[in-house]
């Protein structure tokens, strides 16, 4: 089989960077571009940090993919341009795999209608890294037994949205299992507005945002008598490389768009 042509959008970026090295050093993987907010008709070898990977950088990802014979788009840019580039990627016939954080159901929806009418496969992963998949699991198994829940987020200081894509889902997980559910004393009042955290069908979730923090998560469960706590941390970016590696592998094979890459791994 052919090399998988790919283009990394952010390639800058704290993930873009790491993404640019995972794609330049798997045998099988091609990275043919990188699209950047700037540097347009730069190669990426001439940037600080891509000493020896030339490649064409664009602005415009339209132009990139009229250009290039591109299989793959990872993008991992910010919240206002993850849907944009996906639309322009199923324009034209590249399978997007998307880390870019910020996504509401409808647009999962609206983009997951998009790749089935083209029969493009892609992939949005609020969270590459397997621990973080694990421990998204996990909890979804122990609201089973301990429907109460809190999630409290860190991440540090630099991040655009709040709650974290992995909250959210995290909480969409959780609600598949457990009925909506109004937690606290029901005469509770929030004197500090926001001080009981954002409302998921009843689920608080709590963001921290500081700096020196990567990204972790803390799902509390209460019971009678007894707490339950599933934490994971991501101490280095290098952690969510096997999952993008392994979702550009995957999105060649499937038809549709896959939201969660708790689908992908069995
Ligand atoms: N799914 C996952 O496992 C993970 C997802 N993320 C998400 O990935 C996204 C990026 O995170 P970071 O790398 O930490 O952010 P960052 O701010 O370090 O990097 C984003 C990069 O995208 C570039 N950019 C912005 N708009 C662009 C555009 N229109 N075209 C091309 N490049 C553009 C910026 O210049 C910047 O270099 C966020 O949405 C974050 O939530 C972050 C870590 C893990
Ligand atoms: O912005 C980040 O850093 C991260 N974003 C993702 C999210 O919003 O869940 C994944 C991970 O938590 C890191």
């Amino acid at each position: 089989m052919n090399n998988v042509k790919i283009v990394v959008a952010g390639p800058r970026g704290n993930m873009g960077r790491e993404a640019v090295k995972m794609v330049s050093g798997t045998e099988s993987f091609e990275l043919v571009a990188v699209v950047d907010s700037k540097h347009e008709g730069m190669s990426l070898s001439e940037i600080e940090g891509f000493h020896g990977i030339d490649v064409p950088v664009y602005t415009n990802i339209q132009t990139c993919f009229e250009e290039l014979d591109v299989d793959v788009l990872i993008d991992l840019t910010a919240p206002a341009f993850g849907r944009k580039h996906m639309e322009i990627a199923f324009a034209n016939g590249v399978r997007p795999v998307v880390g870019t954080t910020g996504f509401s159901e409808a647009d999962i929806a609206e983009l997951r209608n998009m790749a089935e009418q083209k029969e493009l496969g892609a992939i949005i992963a609020p969270n590459f890294a397997i621990g973080a998949i694990l421990m998204m699991k996990f909890s979804q198994m122990a609201a089973k037994y301990l429907p109460d829940v809190e999630i409290i987020e860190q991440h540090h200081d630099r991040k655009l949205d709040a709650p974290s894509g992995t909250a959210v889902k995290t909480a969409q997980l959780i609600a598949e299992v457990r009925a909506e559910k109004a937690q606290g004393h029901p005469n509770e009042k929030e004197e500090l507005k926001g001080a009981r955290g954002a409302d998921f069908e009843g689920m608080r979730i709590h963001s921290v945002r500081l700096p020196g923090l990567v990204a972790h998560q803390e799902v509390i469960f209460g019971g009678v008598g007894q707490t339950l706590t599933i934490r994971h941390d991501s101490i280095d970016r290098t952690s969510f490389m096997p999952g993008v590696k392994l979702a550009v592998e995957s999105v060649l094979k499937i038809d549709t768009l896959v939201y969660g890459l708790e689908h992908i791994i069995e």
